[in-house]
């Protein structure tokens, strides 16, 4: 026997429909069922390895075995990312944009968001207490995209703001979808590059201007390695890489709904933030929930790991769902239990939602401003607002990329109560 054949193999043609059928679930019950944490099939017409678990994470962001460039395919680009944006750069043109990015990450900038974010929830409350019902994915989608937009300098159109925030989600709901759901991410991401490259190109030009600490200066007149200004093009993908997954937070707001719904015990315990409950429920939300469900990059050269061979140029999908919930790193993985993360280690290639790593990697640059966003809705929820949630279906079904309830979590007779929301995270 070579080493090769000791990985598990599915034999197969193509299992790329597979994948659209088996969504979240398509490399994990593959490895449940060939009791594995790697194997091989077929996908998008070439070889593939799917692998997962902590130490399959932890070889996945080793940058001398992987690289993204190639890797991430064109119909992904054109919708959710932006062709040729940080996703897919490698070595230091990566490590040069990452700067640019984390930059933006200080305790005091990710204060002025939270204060930011706090207003908008304030401000949608009073609006959703004369209406009978609103949808919460929604809503919260365009609160906070106007959060975003204050925080990183974009102004702010009311007449169509809510169009935009639509654009921004769309581009996220285009991701695993074929057909209508996914041009319709194509075209708003269209739509959202020209607008912002305009206000790009106002910003050199001095037609409007920003403060030096926001999204909007630092992609306008970042330099590259080569000291030059980022095409305008490019300058507005990377904008729209801060504000797309801010707005896109709201599918974890919806996700934290449903688990106060479901589990109405632990709203007590959130508002009061017992232990460091807020914190628990957000980590929880973060790992129960589908949310990303695998990434991809391409073998640099070849190599062996625990006996099997990696072919250079070979694509290997990396199971963010199926990591998060694997019972050898997660007791009874699929009970929604806060209080595990009481004695949780915080190991950088276990919990990996946003990705594995360090931040210096290709592990998300937002996911700090995530927790402490998620952190200021979820007491918002809990504390200061009353309301029912009507009969719905709000079933997650995991062959749906991304995940999202049908009804998009509706809620009747919302009123403010009148208790105050603590002023730090
Ligand atoms: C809504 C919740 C979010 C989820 C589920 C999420 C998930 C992810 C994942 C899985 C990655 C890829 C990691 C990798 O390739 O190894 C990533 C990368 C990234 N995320 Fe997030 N993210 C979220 C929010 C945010 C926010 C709020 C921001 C910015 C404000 C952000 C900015 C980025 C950027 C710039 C990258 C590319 C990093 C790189 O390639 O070096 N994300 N995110």
């Amino acid at each position: 026997m070579t080493q090769n054949e000791q990985t598990p193999q599915e034999h197969t043609l193509d299992n790329s429909l597979a994948l659209l059928k088996d969504g979240y679930d398509f490399i994990f019950k593959r490895r449940r069922e060939m009791d594995t944490e790697i194997f091989r099939t077929r996908l998008l017409g070439q070889p593939a390895i799917c692998m997962g678990g902590k130490d399959a994470a932890e070889l996945f962001y080793d940058t001398t075995k992987f690289k993204r460039s190639g890797a991430i395919p064109k119909r992904i680009q054109k919708s959710l990312f932006g062709v040729d944006a940080i996703q897919t750069l490698d070595g230091d043109a990566h490590r040069h944009r990452k700067m640019l990015f984390m930059s933006l990450m200080s305790r005091e900038r990710l204060d002025a968001f939270a204060e930011l974010l706090r207003e908008e929830w304030e401000a949608a409350a009073r609006r959703w207490e004369k209406l009978d019902e609103i949808e919460l994915f929604g809503e919260s989608q365009e609160l906070l995209h106007r959060a975003a937009c204050r925080w990183s300098g974009v102004p702010i159109d009311e007449k169509t703001v809510r169009q935009k925030a639509d654009d921004m989600g769309d581009m996220v709901e285009a991701f695993g979808a074929v057909g209508p759901r996914h041009a319709a991410g194509r075209r708003a991401r269209r739509r959202t590059e020209e607008w912002l490259e305009g206000f790009i190109l106002d910003l050199r030009a001095g037609e409007f201007k920003v403060p030096e600490d926001t999204a909007a200066y630092a992609m306008a007149f970042h330099r590259d390695l080569q000291n030059r200004e980022l095409d305008a093009r490019m300058a507005a993908i990377e904008l729209i890489n801060i504000v797309r997954p801010i707005v896109a937070i709201g599918r974890y707001v919806v996700f934290g709904a449903i688990a106060l719904h479901e589990h109405p015990q632990y709203r007590e315990k959130l508002a009061a933030d017992e232990g460091k409950y807020r914190q628990w429920f957000v980590q929880e939300t973060r790992r129960f929930y589908p949310f990303t469900p695998f990434l991809g990059a391409s073998v640099i050269h070849d190599f062996q790991w625990k006996g099997h061979e990696f072919e250079e140029g070979t694509m290997v999908l990396l199971d963010i769902y199926g990591t998060t919930h694997d019972p050898k790193l997660w007791e009874n993985p699929d009970v929604f239990r806060p209080e595990r993360f009481e004695h949780w280690d915080g190991g950088p290639f276990d919990l990996i939602p946003q990705g594995g790593g360090g931040y210096d990697g290709h592990r998300c640059a937002g996911e700090w401003l995530t927790i402490d966003a998620m952190r200021v809705g979820l007491e918002f929820l809990a504390k200061r607002l009353d309301y029912e949630v009507p009969e719905q279906d709000l079933g997650l079904s995991l062959s749906r990329m991304p995940a999202l309830p049908e009804s998009r979590f509706k809620m009747r007779n919302i009123g403010l109560k009148n208790e105050a929301v603590s002023a730090d995270l």
